[in-house]
């Protein structure tokens, strides 16, 4: 079988978890020492309304250049007026053009809290997350199995860091649990096809357990998508592409809030 876009991705990844020789202990011991983070999960659960998660991301191995020259501080300022919950800033360098500092930039310009968008593969990953500033790291359940996803989230967790877990289906649900996952994410775009389904992520806010915060990823264009997602029975969007290529991005969150 041809290797996938995923695959690829985290081979990279991997290769380069597998040379960092940094001291676990020395990076957890600064990791215990910071201040407290912005409660990423919190500011999802306070609201009534469809939370919008508004993502920085230059641009994506699925549709090229998005938004190549982007100004990180004025796009999260610009965000959070138009009254985005939250952040997602994409750290990649190869597949997004991202970069640690666009997390740091976008957060000192607003007071959001931020979700470090990688793909992490390695204990170091996570604790790098929170020593770059962000609030929240993403774990990719199709990227890693049951004992990597069990342990990172409990290491992200003891540092102070929320835990988005991105799923697809039930089968991914099921390791996401079983890894005590609170903030669950149903990506509607599959990672093999690029195709977006949003039916796929209608059944799958009726399995996430209601304890679980549900967050509908990708694929978020127009107030009718993000209607048909709260309705389904998510609690917030994550919208990267319709935000970034947007004239008004204040504008379309306030739309996609209703
Ligand atoms: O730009 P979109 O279609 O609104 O999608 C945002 C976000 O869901 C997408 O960037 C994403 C979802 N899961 C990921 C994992 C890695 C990198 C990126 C992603």
């Amino acid at each position: 079988m041809a290797a996938t876009y995923l695959d690829k991705i985290l081979d990279r990844h991997r290769s380069m978890a597998a040379v960092d020789t940094r001291s676990l202990d020395a990076l957890l011991d600064e990791a215990h020492q910071l201040p407290p983070t912005r409660g990423f999960a919190d500011a999802l659960r306070g609201s009534d309304a469809l939370g919008v998660i508004s993502e920085i991301k230059r641009r994506s191995p699925s549709k090229g250049d998005l938004n190549v020259g982007l100004d990180p501080a004025e796009l999260a300022a610009t965000y959070e007026a138009g009254g985005a919950s939250c952040l997602s800033v994409l750290t990649d360098v190869e597949g997004f053009g991202g970069s640690v500092a666009d997390l740091q930039t976008a957060r000192a310009a607003c007071s959001l809290p931020v979700l470090r968008k990688d793909f992490t593969v390695s204990e170091l990953d996570v604790i790098d997350a929170r020593l770059m500033g962000a609030d929240c790291v993403l774990l990719i359940a199709a990227a890693l199995d049951t004992a990597e996803l069990t342990s990172f989230h409990r290491l992200a967790t003891e540092i102070g860091l929320d835990v988005l877990v991105e799923i697809h289906d039930e089968a991914e649900l099921e390791h996401a649990l079983d890894a005590d996952a609170t903030l669950i994410g149903v990506n509607q775009r599959d990672l093999v096809t690029f195709q977006v389904d949003h039916e796929r992520a209608v059944r799958m806010a009726g399995v996430i357990p209601d304890h679980a915060v549900k967050i509908a990823e990708s694929g978020v264009r127009h107030a009718a998508d993000a209607r048909m997602l709260e309705t389904a029975g998510y609690d917030a969007v994550l919208v990267g592409e319709t935000l970034v290529t947007s004239g008004d991005p204040a504008a379309a969150i306030r739309e996609l809030i209703g």
